[in-house]
């Protein structure tokens, strides 16, 4: 469904040039549900936003659903966002209208492609858990309920892949559960490829596979470690992660990885690194002096 390679995208302001995905790597298949996680400022967003054709990518290759966002036409990407992806973000103000009732506002995106289907509307809040308030206005909704009209309008055009930044960002841990329970109810059921970006561990864990991003590269995936195990059932302590996922560090198609800074200033690597083949290991050291090397570089 995703496919990433070598995706890089600069922001240029007046004096500064900032890399915010520097050759990123990503493959997600049709029908996954996967998270992507990184510290603040590792590129999430960035991707995300590329992925749902807002924002458009600098160089590499990015194809989704069989478009490539690199060279699509600016009518092309229209229809792109209309049939092939859905939107859910922690603000729900940037997707609901206020003054409209819940019905109206999972309607209003079916009304602006000219497709309106109540039944397939109504069908929708009541997957979300809000058939007796569908006709509530919005601001009649607590915070949680918003974000659940908020799904509900996003998979209005039934479209093949939902992208959600921070879905639970605003909610308590129940609304949080319930949300992640509806993703993998529209997953299962719809068969909808599931990306949501994330900060939290607990949440990450919920799902098949997440991918961690560290300055705008993939670095680590972590992977369901029992393919049969029901996800839905697991308490999500902020150990769940590491306890159903077992994680792995990505290399790409040239043989490059990236390994944590924590773990190169611990050994002391800065800019050269020892390398040796030992058995079925690779091993990586401070490096080793060579007799009679200067070792003051000038
Ligand atoms: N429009 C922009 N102009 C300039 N720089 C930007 C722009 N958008 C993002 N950046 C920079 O790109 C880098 C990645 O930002 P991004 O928002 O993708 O990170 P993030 O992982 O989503 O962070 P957070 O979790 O805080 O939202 C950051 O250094 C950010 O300052």
């Amino acid at each position: 469904m995703i496919h990433c390679e070598g995706l890089v995208k600069i922001f240029k302001t007046e004096d500064l040039e900032v890399v915010a995905l520097q050759g990123l790597n990503l493959n997600v298949q049709q029908g996954e549900m996967m998270a992507i996680i990184g510290n603040s400022g590792s590129g999430k967003s960035t991707l995300l936003n590329i992925l749902g054709g807002l924002d458009r990518p600098s160089a590499g290759q990015v194809n989704v659903g069989g478009w490539d966002l690199l060279k699509i036409r600016d009518d092309q990407l229209v229809e792109y966002k209309r049939n092939t992806v859905g939107f859910v973000w922690q603000n729900n103000a940037r997707n609901l209208l206020p003054y409209l009732s819940a019905l109206e506002n999972v309607e209003m995106p079916m009304l602006l492609t000219g497709k309106l289907d109540r039944a397939y509307a109504k069908q929708l809040l009541e997957w979300v858990g809000l058939k007796d308030r569908m006709h509530n206005k919005l601001h009649q909704l607590s915070g949680g309920e918003q974000q659940r009209v908020a799904i509900a309008i996003s998979l209005s055009n039934r479209p093949k892949m939902l992208l959600a930044d921070e879905p639970t960002g605003s909610v308590d841990t129940a609304t949080s559960d319930q949300i992640m329970n509806i993703f993998r109810q529209v997953n299962r059921e719809l068969g909808i490829t599931i990306v949501i970006v994330t900060h939290d561990l607990a949440l990450a864990g919920k799902v098949d596979r997440v991918v961690a991003i560290r300055d705008g590269l993939t670095s680590t995936e972590f992977v369901k470690r029992n393919p049969n195990l029901d996800l839905a059932t697991i308490d999500s302590g902020a150990g769940a992660l590491q306890e159903v996922h077992e994680a792995f560090v990505v290399v790409d198609r040239v043989g490059r990885l990236q390994v944590p800074k924590e773990y190169l200033e611990a050994i002391g690597i800065g800019g050269r690194a020892s390398m040796e083949f030992e058995g079925d290991k690779i091993i990586i050291t401070a490096p080793k002096t060579l007799e009679g090397e200067n070792t003051n570089e000038s």
